[in-house]
């Protein structure tokens, strides 16, 4: 059994020898995501895997423990719209009978080199703080970089790679032979493009002015930033990008500019994560606003020229994993459907493998 707690959504399915066959998708906890939780409605699980986004420093998946529970709450600060329901989740696995294991979005990222993970800030604050780059959306990252190497036949070109994923959470990741060597989200999910409720990049400048000039207060800043910026901030909608498309068909003015800045801001992340590869091989759009939403993905690809990016509107009018540029074109450009669930299944499988043939990390 897989649970993926997005910020938007809460997914949890049951895969068997790399498959799925059956899932459960709420955007809060109710029965329907709650009632397999508790194993009672799929009973017959080997494994639980659930989805953090924040593992810290941990590189590799873990059977979950009170000590690690403890140690991931200590993380809470640092992902308030995801840790928290993972944790909730752990906790209701972990009353059934399978071990519940903690595969991170964060452990992708370890490999990214330190000019590109450390902050231009004073060496003292960032070591004795932990304050680094960790990066998220790993576990999708893996996924689609999987099955693209599946859908050329392993075609040894298309080794240096940018990942868009465009869920309620969007980033940008620069992927060189199978490795995380950059990514737009930070030492939180916060930074980076555009997102559905949250923020993005923001000068810090402005947050300073924000707190001096005390028009916010310190204990709202973290809502305001989480919770009512982006999308759902600069067109009075909830974010999700049906109401914001919906209220610029109405002729709403604020969602039509906010679609705007969201284009504009992704395709400039695009472009910055392009610098961070030796040439570009493959861009793949991934995560339901990009599954759902083929002409805002169109938009954005229209734009990147720049980079060679080209794409066929017959094709991305198309269904299914798919590549959408013309024959021949480098980069070659993709559309992947999101299936973190499966990359937890694989993850979740492999560490039970290695405890069972006695290996410990
Ligand atoms: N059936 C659908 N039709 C249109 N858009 C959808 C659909 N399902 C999801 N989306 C879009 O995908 C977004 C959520 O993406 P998803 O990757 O599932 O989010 P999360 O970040 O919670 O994992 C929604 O805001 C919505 O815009
Ligand atoms: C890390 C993150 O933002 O995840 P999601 O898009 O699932 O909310
Ligand atoms: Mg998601």
């Amino acid at each position: 059994m897989t649970v993926n707690p997005g910020s938007s959504s809460i997914k949890v399915s049951l895969v068997e020898n790399g498959g799925e066959i059956d899932r459960a998708v709420a955007d809060r906890w109710d029965g329907v995501t709650s009632e397999p939780l508790r194993q009672s409605e799929w009973p017959d699980v080997d494994v639980v895997a659930v989805r953090f986004v924040h593992g810290g420093d941990r590189r590799t998946p873990v059977v979950l423990d009170e000590e690690i529970l403890a140690e991931l709450a200590n993380l809470v600060a640092l992902a308030p719209l995801h840790q928290p329901r993972s944790l909730m989740a752990a906790k209701l696995a972990m009353l059934g009978p399978a071990p519940v294991v903690a595969c991170f979005d964060t452990s992708f990222h370890a490999s990214i080199p330190e000019a590109a993970r450390v902050y231009g800030l004073p060496r003292d604050l960032t070591v004795h703080n932990g304050l680094r780059r960790y990066g998220f959306h790993g576990l999708s990252c893996q996924y689609a970089t999987r099955r693209v190497t599946e859908l050329i036949h392993n075609d040894p070109a298309a080794t240096q790679v940018l990942c868009v994923h465009m869920g309620a959470g969007v980033s940008v990741t620069a992927i060189r032979d199978g490795h995380s060597v950059d990514t737009s989200m930070g030492f939180t999910p916060l930074e980076g493009p555009v997102m559905a409720t949250r923020s993005g990049s923001v000068d810090p400048g402005l947050l300073v002015h924000l707190l001096e000039q005390k028009i916010v207060r310190v204990e709202e800043l973290s809502d305001v930033l989480y919770h009512h910026s982006g999308l759902a901030g600069m067109s009075g909608t909830s974010g999700d990008l049906r109401d914001v498309l919906a209220a610029r068909a109405r002729g709403e003015r604020d969602a039509a500019l906010a679609v705007e800045v969201y284009v504009h801001r992704l395709r400039r992340e695009i472009g910055a994560l392009a610098a961070s590869l030796d040439r570009l091989d493959a861009v793949v759009f991934t995560g339901g606003v990009a599954v759902h939403n083929p002409d805002l993905v169109a938009e954005i690809a229209g734009g990147l020229g720049v980079l060679g990016v080209r794409v066929v509107n017959r094709l991305m009018a198309a269904h299914g994993d798919r590549v959408v540029s013309p024959w021949g074109a480098l980069p070659r450009v993709f559309m992947i459907t999101d299936r973190e669930e499966l990359e937890l299944a694989k993850q979740a499988e492999a560490a039970m493998a290695r405890i069972e043939g006695g290996v410990t990390s």
